[in-house]
């Protein structure tokens, strides 16, 4: 239920304005803005060494982790396990490979659409290792019947906290096939095509949000069920520089269910 204290693997946590204040309870998480999870992003690079691929890895994981744990095995619908990941032109694209991957490895099959392939040899990595694993790539997105008809679910890793303006072609079409699916969506760290800080009012209407590092301000507009934290691999000195006051991760899990 929205706006209640989730209690979650003996957790307390409070979402930022949702409940009434007691001395126990834990600090606000910090919804970022663009500008600032960008900041964040080229600290994690320059400052702490960090490389795109070391991240990238994690933060596919909390991706792949959340869905199994939205959506087990068990209650999926169709006879097979099907997802289909939608891979977008940046970063947020290489998560969406990345979790493609583990999701395999968890007992999914995944099928990725990957229309704008950026000519660097991390995604070209990454494309392989799917391929390798008999990841099937699709030459074109499906009609929306055609999803409904032969995935559980849909995967949006398409834009990401550097998305800005009108969407552009090809994925302005794609979007729009997304908005008519009824499968459930599970959208990396924004819902594509959503203004990263405003959110949208007519845009995607995920079912699940993985939050990335933190919570961007568009987080703030989720509707769906599911919204979880991933992304554990911010250095103290860092978290408290930007006060992200990012709950306690349970134990060994890369991810937290923030409602
Ligand atoms: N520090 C972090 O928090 C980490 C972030 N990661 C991921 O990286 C993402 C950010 O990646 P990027 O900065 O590469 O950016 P994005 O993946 O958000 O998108 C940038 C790409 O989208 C295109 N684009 C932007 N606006 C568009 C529009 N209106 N129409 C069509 N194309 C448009 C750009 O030309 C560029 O190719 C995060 O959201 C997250 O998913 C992770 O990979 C690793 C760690
Ligand atoms: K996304």
């Amino acid at each position: 239920q929205r706006g209640a204290c989730p209690i979650i693997n003996g957790n307390k946590y409070k979402p930022e304005h949702s409940c009434r204040q007691t001395s126990t309870m834990a600090q606000q998480i910090k919804y970022l803005g663009q500008e600032e999870a960008q900041h964040i992003d080229e600290e994690l690079f320059s400052e702490y060494s960090f490389s795109v691929d070391q991240l990238m890895e994690l933060a596919g994981l909390s991706c792949a982790t959340a869905v199994a744990k939205g959506y087990p095995l068990a209650s999926l619908v169709k006879s097979k396990p099907t997802v289909l990941v939608i891979c977008g032109p940046g970063n947020n694209g290489g998560d969406g490979l990345v979790c493609a991957r583990h999701l395999k490895l968890f007992g999914y099959e995944p099928t990725v659409l990957y229309p704008k392939r950026p000519n660097k040899p991390l995604f070209q990595s990454l494309t392989t290792q799917c391929e390798k694993m008999a990841i099937s790539f699709l030459e074109e997105m499906p009609e929306a019947n055609v999803i409904d008809e032969a995935y559980n679910l849909v995967i949006d890793a398409i834009f990401g906290f550097s998305f800005k303006g009108a969407v552009r072609e090809p994925f302005g079409s794609i979007l729009s096939v997304l908005k008519k699916i009824t499968v459930p969506i599970a959208s990396v760290d924004i819902p594509s095509g959503w203004d990263v800080e405003n959110g949208s009012t007519d845009g995607l209407q995920p079912d699940m949000l993985i939050s990335l590092t933190a919570p961007k301000k568009a987080a703030k507009q989720f509707k769906g069920r599911y919204h979880f934290l991933g992304g554990r691999f911010v250095p103290p000195v860092l978290e408290q520089k930007y006060q992200l006051n990012l709950p306690q991760y349970p134990g060994t899990d890369c991810v937290y269910q923030l409602n």
